[in-house]
């Protein structure tokens, strides 16, 4: 199955994932490409575990779906994201048993090692994530980002390191098929945790059930509004050092449109929160009080966070700007 970020709860949990086997051990691994290794991993429990994928690419998402698909294994959920940003927000503490990491992007050039996954702040994140006993495998054609990741696990404080032979599964992906046509060899390690400090999954939540709970404003608008053109809007906050009050934030207000139904306008916004992108769509709409309503639209899944309370802020603020008199601010 094939689970959208709008599908999940912040954090949420197996039971509520795998309602038919809450109570199996539960697997994420990141970065699965086209989806080799679970099928071959899956065969070597009496039980297939519950799976999680996550994955950046679309095209990726759509082979390994076929595929899960076709080996039966109906306990297994696919998603497309940034890895950091599921175990970040959806993963509750203490929820995983196995985190697999095969052949990660080695981002080789000097300056790039700010976006590989494994560094410091992601082993801490791990560890609050995994359950005691649980671990990270990470296998890798990759002599120096393997050197790297080791030293990033020792200097995470809560990781200790043990060099074994990979499992015989992830010898069967894509990319270490490609790496043994090459004649490498490739490089394992179990990163296992020793402790395990809760880090704080954030503000996130789902867009609301309750209309009334969606970020929002209320303003008249003057009777001269009638845009005719739009410049593109950037505003940024540099974020906040507590977690559970957001990071930092890049809202961009691309375009408007004019509905031709009724009568009203929708903003497309750009919404960057460090990994996690959104695109959002927010509604001004008239009400029968002759005043209109600011708010985040449902359409396209959006899940609510601070950089997207925010964008209604930055459109608010904007149409203030066009002499609009704020009523009443729900974001
Ligand atoms: C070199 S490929 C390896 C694919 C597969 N594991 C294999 O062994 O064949 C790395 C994969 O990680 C994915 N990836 C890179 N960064 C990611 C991230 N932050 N979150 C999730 N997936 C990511 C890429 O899209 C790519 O498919």
């Amino acid at each position: 199955m094939i689970a959208r970020l709008s599908d999940f709860r912040f954090p949420d949990a197996a039971a509520r994932l795998y309602p038919d086997t809450p109570d199996r051990p539960w697997v994420l691994e990141v970065g699965f490409g086209d989806g080799r290794f679970w099928p071959h991993f899956a065969a070597t429990f009496p039980e297939a575990p519950n799976y999680l994928g996550v994955e950046l690419s679309g095209v990726s998402l759509l082979k390994a779906h076929r595929r899960l698909r076709d080996a039966g294994l109906d306990n297994a959920i696919l998603t497309k994201m940034p890895a950091d940003v599921l175990v970040r927000s959806v993963i509750p503490h203490a929820g995983l048993d196995l985190i697999v990491v095969n052949f990660p992007d080695p981002w080789p050039k000097a300056g790039h090692t700010d976006h590989r996954l494994l560094r410091v702040p992601f082993f801490q994140l791990a560890a609050s994530r995994l359950k005691p006993g649980g671990m990270i495998l990470l296998t890798t054609d990759h002599d120096e980002y393997f050197e790297f990741a080791c030293e990033q696990a020792e200097a995470s404080g809560v990781m200790r390191v043990e060099s074994t032979d990979p499992p015989a599964a992830a010898l069967e992906t894509k990319y270490a098929l490609k790496w043994r046509d090459l004649g490498l060899g490739v490089n394992h390690a179990r990163f296992i945790p020793t402790a395990h400090q809760p880090v704080p999954h954030g503000p996130t939540t789902p867009y609301p059930e309750d209309p009334t709970t969606v970020p929002h404003a209320v303003l008249t608008l003057p009777d001269t509004f009638n845009p005719q053109t739009f410049e593109k809007v950037t505003e940024r906050n540099p974020g906040s050092r507590n977690a559970d009050e957001g990071g930092a934030w890049t809202v961009i207000l691309l375009d408007l449109y004019a509905g031709l139904r009724r009568d009203g306008w929708v903003v497309l916004a750009h919404v960057v929160e460090g990994e996690l992108t959104q695109e959002v769509l927010i509604g001004i709409t008239a009400r029968e009080d002759g005043t209109h309503l600011v708010r985040l639209a449902k359409f396209g899944g959006p899940i609510i966070t601070t950089g997207v309370k925010a964008a209604v802020g930055v459109v608010t603020r904007w149409l203030e700007g066009q002499d609009a008199v704020v009523k009443h601010h729900g974001y």
